[in-house]
């Protein structure tokens, strides 16, 4: 199996805590990984490296044998890396549109000059991006497309994710990071939020994604295979029925009351 996403010795350092320590990581296309661990195991730390907003200590990371080690949020976007944020990070006063197309720049920044002397362009790319917002959004919930240019502030929580995720889609991602998709959504909603994606990826069986989850539940029914991290190394990678089995992930996390 081709790896889509290769990460080889991944470190990351803050002063003397090791966030992420010497971290071999593999994503193939279409492939769905569930990556868990005990908090402050470096699940977030590590999609911060890799989307570029912290910058790594060492190691390498290329997707699709395009180096994205360190590089800036905008090329690792252009490269093909999208993620959502285990917080809400939606302005809420602005339209539901508004905050999907920032993905779209996040990815392709306007530039002075196109936006000054290309404005037909501008137009055309306008429309085809509202065009696919609207596309995205129907496809997790129709009334969210009928919603496309009402504030986010009036959604409710399932669908406010479900824009974070179309905002993360609307570039095209080739890798997929959701980072606590369920963070503050009841058991139902985060039911619901996964058929979502199972639906989704139905559709675009070559997206690979990576998902942190504190929910076993959502792990075990959307994951092909689970890395496990602890104090920023990688201490299991396999399948879900052997994760819960191991001796070892059993004392570094579920042993440790999560
Ligand atoms: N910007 C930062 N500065 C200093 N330390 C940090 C920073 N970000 C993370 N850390 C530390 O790095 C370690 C890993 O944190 P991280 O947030 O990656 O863990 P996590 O597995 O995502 O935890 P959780 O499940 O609680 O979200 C923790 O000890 C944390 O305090």
């Amino acid at each position: 199996m081709t790896a889509l996403l290769a990460c080889s010795g991944l470190t990351k350092r803050f002063g003397g805590l090791v966030a992420l320590d010497g971290l071999d990581f593999a994503v193939a296309q279409g492939e769905t990984i569930g990556l868990v661990g005990p908090n402050g195991s470096g699940k977030t730390t590590f999609f911060n490296v890799l989307t570029g907003l912290y910058s790594p200590t060492s190691g390498a990371a290329s997707l699709d044998a395009v180096d994205i080690f360190g590089k800036s949020p905008q090329s690792i976007g252009r490269a093909g890396v999208a993620r959502t944020f285990q917080r809400c990070r939606l302005m809420l006063d602005q339209t539901v549109f508004d905050n999907i197309a920032l993905g779209v720049l996040r990815a392709k920044p306007l530039g002075l000059l196109s936006t000054l002397f290309r404005r037909g362009r501008l137009r055309a790319d306008l429309d085809a991006t509202i065009a696919r917002a609207h596309q995205l959004a129907c496809r997790f919930n129709p009334q969210l497309g009928a919603a496309l240019f009402r504030p986010a502030g009036d959604l409710t929580m399932i669908d406010r994710r479900r824009v974070e995720i179309c905002r993360a889609l609307i570039a095209n991602p080739r890798l997929l990071l959701l980072d606590e998709p369920s963070a503050g959504m009841t058991p139902d909603e985060t039911r619901r939020l996964m058929d979502d994606l199972l639906a989704f990826r139905e559709e675009a069986p070559h997206l690979a994604v990576v998902l942190v989850e504190h929910e076993m539940d959502v792990i075990r029914r959307v994951s092909d295979r689970c890395v496990v991290l602890n104090f920023g190394r990688k201490i299991f990678e396999g399948l879900f029925d052997a994760m819960i089995e191991d001796r070892e992930v059993q004392t570094a996390y579920l042993g440790s009351g999560q």
